[in-house]
C-alpha cells in the first residue's frame, strides 16, 4: 500500500495535467520496480481538489488514448502513487514538517504560468506564504536550517527557463526575508532547480464519457483524467541516476539546454492551439477533433503550421516531423478537447505563442503573415462574445475597444502593434461583416 512506502516526492499543485503527466511516470517506475517512494501533494492555493482527492484516499484513474504507431491504444492505470495531500493553508504545520523528512528527494510543480511569481508582501511567518516560490523558500529555509540534504527541483510551469525563474524568486525571497548568505549558497549548491518542457495533451475530467468509464472499471472515481498516449519530457539537467525515466523507457531527454525544444513545441503546437481555436469556435465548432476533420479550419490549421510558424523558426526536417505528429495529435479520435478549454487567458496566450512568430515572420519576410495574422482579428471578435474567459479587465476592455486601441494596448502584448492595424482590422472586418464561414474562404484564397 502507498501509505506504508517512503515519501519522496513532495508535489505543488494537483491538477488535471500533473496527474496525467508526473504522477503516471512515478506510478509506473513503482511498478516496474524502479522507483520506491511515493508522492506527497501540496495544493499550492486556498482552494482546489485535494478534499476530493483526499476522498478517495489519493487514489484515481487515468485513461491515456490514442494512436501509437500505428495501434490504437486504451491504456487504464489506477494510480495509487500518492501518499497524502496537504492543504497548508489549513495545514500549515503538516506543511513546514516535510522539511524533517530526510527521504523527500524531488519537488515538482505546475502552479500554471502565474505561479512562479514573487510578490514583495509575503513574509517568512505567514502560515503558508502566498506565493508558491513564497511557500518553497520555506520549506527550503527549514531544511537548511536542520543540516539535510535539498532537493532536485522538477519545474513544470509553461513559462520560459521555468527552474532558473523558481530558483530566482527564492533567491528574491531569500534576501527579502534577510536568510543569510550561506542558506543562499545551500540553495544553490546543494539543490538543482531543472527547467523542463513538458508535452502531452491532457484533455483533464472526461464530463460526457464519466460514467461509462466508471462502469468500466467498476468503481465511482470523481478525480478520473484522461489524456493523450504522446507524452515528451525534455529537463534541463541529468539525474536519471536516481530518477531511471528513460530506462522505464519513457520518452525523457535530459539536456544541458531545453529551450530549443521548448520553442519548437511552444510555436508549433501551442502555437497551433491557440491560432486555431478562436476562430473555430466562432464558426461553431466545438473540439480540436471536429476542427481537423473541417476542411476549412483544418487547412488554415495547416497554412499556419506549414506557412507561417515552420518556416519563421527553422524549416528543418525536425519542425515538419514536429508539425505532422502535432496534426495527427489533434486529429486523436479518443480525446475530445475543448476549443474553449484552451480558450482560456487567450490574450497572455497569444502574446507568448503566437505573436513571436508573426513578428519574426514580418522582420524575416517583410510582410505580416496571413493566416497567423487573421487569428489575431479572430481573436478580437472573440472577445466581443460572452465565450471569452480571460481576466476581468481584459474581458472588459477587449469586448469594447476598438480594434486600434486594442493594438495599442502595450500591456497585452509587451509592445505597440499598431504597424499592423491595417492587415487586422481588414480580417476583423472581414470577419465581422461575411462571418467566419466566408471569413475562413477568404483568407484561405
Ligand atoms: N492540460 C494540458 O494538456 C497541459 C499540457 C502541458 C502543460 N499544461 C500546463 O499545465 C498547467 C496546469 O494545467 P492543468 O490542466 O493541470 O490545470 P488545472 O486547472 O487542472 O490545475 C491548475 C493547478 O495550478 C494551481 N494554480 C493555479 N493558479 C495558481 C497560482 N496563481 N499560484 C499557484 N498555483 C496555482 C492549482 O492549484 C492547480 O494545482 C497549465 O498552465 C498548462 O499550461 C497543460
Ligand atoms: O494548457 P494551456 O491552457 O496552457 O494551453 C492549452 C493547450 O495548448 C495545452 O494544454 C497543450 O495541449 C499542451 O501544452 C500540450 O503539451
Amino acid at each position: 500500500m502507498s501509505m506504508q512506502r517512503k515519501e519522496t516526492v513532495i508535489q505543488f499543485g494537483e491538477g488535471g495535467f500533473l496527474r496525467g503527466f508526473v504522477d503516471y511516470f512515478f506510478q509506473k517506475l513503482k511498478e516496474k520496480e524502479l522507483f520506491d517512494g511515493s508522492v506527497v501533494v501540496v495544493q499550492p492555493i486556498e482552494k482546489g481538489m485535494i478534499g476530493e482527492l483526499n476522498k478517495q484516499n489519493c487514489e484515481y484513474n487515468l485513461f491515456l488514448r490514442g494512436i501509437d504507431k500505428g495501434e490504437v491504444v486504451d491504456e487504464h492505470t489506477h494510480i495509487d502513487v500518492i501518499s497524502r495531500c496537504i492543504n497548508p493553508y489549513t495545514e500549515y504545520e503538516a506543511y513546514e514538517k516535510l522539511a524533517e523528512n530526510p527521504d523527500f528527494r524531488f519537488i515538482v510543480s505546475n502552479t500554471t504560468e502565474a505561479g512562479i511569481e514573487f510578490v514583495s508582501d509575503n513574509k517568512l511567518e505567514d502560515k503558508p506564504a502566498k506565493s508558491f516560490p513564497g511557500k518553497l523558500t520555506q520549506l527550503l529555509y527549514r531544511r537548511f536550517l536542520l543540516g539535510l540534504k535539498g532537493f532536485i527541483i522538477l519545474s513544470c510551469e509553461l513559462i520560459d527557463h521555468n527552474g532558473e525563474e523558481l530558483k530566482k524568486c527564492c533567491m528574491k525571497y531569500a534576501d527579502l526575508w534577510n536568510l543569510g548568505e550561506e542558506f543562499k549558497t545551500w540553495m544553490e549548491t546543494e539543490n538543482d532547480f531543472c527547467s523542463t518542457l513538458v508535452d502531452r495533451i491532457v484533455t483533464g475530467f472526461p464530463r460526457e464519457e464519466h460514467e461509462a468509464l466508471c462502469k468500466r472499471i467498476g468503481e465511482q472515481d470523481n478525480m478520473m483524467d484522461t489524456a493523450e498516449i504522446f507524452h515528451l519530457w525534455v529537463i534541463q539537467g541529468d539525474h536519471e541516476d536516481e530518477l531511471p525515466l528513460v530506462k522505464a523507457g519513457y520518452n525523457v531527454i535530459w539536456t544541458d539546454n531545453v529551450d530549443p525544444y521548448k520553442k519548437r513545441k511552444v510555436r508549433i503546437l501551442n502555437g497551433a492551439h491557440t491560432s486555431m481555436v478562436l476562430g473555430a469556435h466562432l464558426y461553431g465548432l466545438e473540439t480540436v477533433g471536429e476542427c481537423l476533420k473541417d476542411e476549412k479550419v483544418s487547412a488554415l490549421l495547416k497554412k499556419c503550421i506549414f506557412e507561417e510558424i515552420i518556416p519563421t523558426i527553422g524549416d528543418t526536417q525536425d519542425n515538419r516531423n514536429f508539425g505532422e505528429a502535432v496534426l495527427e495529435r489533434f486529429a486523436n479520435p479518443f480525446i475530445r478537447h475543448l476549443l474553449l478549454s484552451i480558450a482560456l487567458n487567450s490574450v497572455s496566450k497569444f502574446k507568448a505563442r503566437v505573436l513571436p512568430t508573426i513578428l519574426e515572420y514580418k522582420e524575416k519576410y517583410g510582410s505580416y503573415p496571413q493566416g497567423l495574422t487573421f487569428s489575431l482579428a479572430a481573436l478580437i471578435a472573440f472577445y466581443r462574445t460572452d465565450a471569452a474567459n480571460d481576466g476581468e479587465e481584459i474581458v472588459a476592455f477587449m469586448k469594447e475597444a476598438s480594434v486600434a486601441d486594442i493594438l495599442k494596448k502595450e500591456e497585452y502584448w509587451g509592445q505597440d502593434l499598431s504597424p499592423m492595424l491595417d492587415v487586422v482590422q481588414k480580417w476583423y472586418d472581414c470577419i465581422e461583416a461575411e462571418g467566419m464561414e466566408k471569413a475562413y474562404g477568404e483568407v484561405l484564397a
